[in-house]
């Protein structure tokens, strides 16, 4: 028998790529995705690329979780940090939600508001040390969908003294999936389409988190809304702080991660290339007038944002090789 899985939140976009995903997984055997308007209704109903997958969503409570070694909590922020302090410590948690990825209490107040539940391990292998933090923790908080490829771009320039820290500049654009699929007023077609719209500018909630996980202390970032399903491509701009190549540094930082792919000199990241996988392309530069070094990052925020990222984190804690389950490889076009 293979490692008891349940879905909470299975219904959302995250949870459903969390689904699609376990159908695959030789390891891991889902045994109950549940829902909250969308309980009772069967999994297809919902997510009809998933036909063939017989299973009604259960009521996201706390005995229908108990009883699984591993959960996926794919809940609106907020909604975590009580279902998990209703599980048994024996019961494995990857939440993808941010109740607990922020150490810093006031940060968390500042953009989310409400009480912070505390912080969890932070579900990022790929920074040093993380791996083995993850393999031995039972509750891993997943990655901010942006905080990834953001931090993806820039923590290990900032590790190496490549870069200031105190002058990073971001703008970010993402598929409307990250948006979830509640925001139905920000998926309208006719609106989305043909559109390229910022938002939450100069506010967004994650600021703290990749300050959090790059050692960033001054950041501007700026999210856009782009009409495509999936994808997020931040451009990453800093100062560097002699002339080390960038380049290097990432393909270095990388060499032995799996998921993360500095490109071939002279090619570019593009979020197509990068749709149905895990993985995240970079590429860096120098800039030739004004000197700032240029990291760009591309991502699937379905992939190593949300889901991929979440079974990674999950592989790790139950001692499977970080890959299981998950392709490198994406479907473009
Ligand atoms: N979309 C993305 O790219 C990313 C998302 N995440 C995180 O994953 C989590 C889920 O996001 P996403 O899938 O986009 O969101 P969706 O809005 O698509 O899905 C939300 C899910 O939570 C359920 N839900 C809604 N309200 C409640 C509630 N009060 N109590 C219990 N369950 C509830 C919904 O159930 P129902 O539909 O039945 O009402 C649905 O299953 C969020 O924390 C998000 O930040 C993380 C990284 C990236
Ligand atoms: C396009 C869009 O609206 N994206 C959302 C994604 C962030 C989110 O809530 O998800 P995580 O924090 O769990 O990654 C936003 O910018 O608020």
């Amino acid at each position: 028998m293979g490692i008891r899985t349940v879905v909470a939140g299975a219904s959302g976009y995250a949870g459903g790529e969390l689904l699609r995903l376990l159908a695959g997984h030789p390891e891991f055997e889902l045994i109950a995705a549940t829902a909250h308007t969308q309980a009772g209704q069967p999994v297809t109903a919902v997510h009809p690329q998933l036909a063939g997958l017989d299973l009604v969503f259960a009521a996201t409570e706390p005995a229908t979780l108990a009883d699984a070694d591993l959960v996926f909590l794919a809940l609106p922020h907020g909604q975590s940090a009580a279902l998990a302090a209703a599980l048994p410590d024996s019961v494995k948690v990857v939440d993808l939600g941010a109740d607990h990825r922020l150490r810093d209490a006031g940060a968390w107040s500042r953009y989310y508001g409400g009480e912070h539940a505390g912080a969890w391990t932070y579900g990022l292998p790929e920074l040093p040390g993380q791996r083995a933090e993850i393999a031995a923790a039972s509750r891993v908080a997943s990655t901010g969908c942006y905080a990834v490829a953001t931090t993806l771009a820039l923590a290990p320039l900032i590790a190496a003294g490549a870069v200031r820290p105190d002058d990073v500049v971001v703008v970010a654009a993402s598929g409307t999936s990250g948006a979830g699929r509640a925001a139905k007023t920000h998926l309208l077609g006719s609106e989305v389409m043909g559109d390229l719209s910022p938002y939450k500018v100069g506010a967004h909630q994650h600021v703290p988190e990749i300050k959090q996980a790059t050692g960033a202390t001054g950041l501007s970032f700026t999210p856009v809304l782009a009409p495509m399903p999936r994808g997020i491509l931040a451009t990453v701009t800093a100062v560097p702080t002699g002339d080390a190549d960038p380049r290097a540094v990432l393909a270095a930082a990388y060499a032995d991660a799996p998921f993360v792919h500095v490109l071939p000199e002279g090619a570019w990241p593009h979020t197509a290339a990068t749709a149905g996988s895990n993985s995240c392309h970079l590429q860096a530069t120098v800039d030739v007038d004004s000197g700032r070094v240029i990291v760009v990052s591309a991502i699937d925020n379905l992939g190593k944002g949300a889901a991929g990222q979440a079974v990674q984190n999950a592989n790790l804690m139950v001692g499977l090789p970080e890959t299981t389950g998950l392709s490198v490889f994406g479907v473009a076009p």
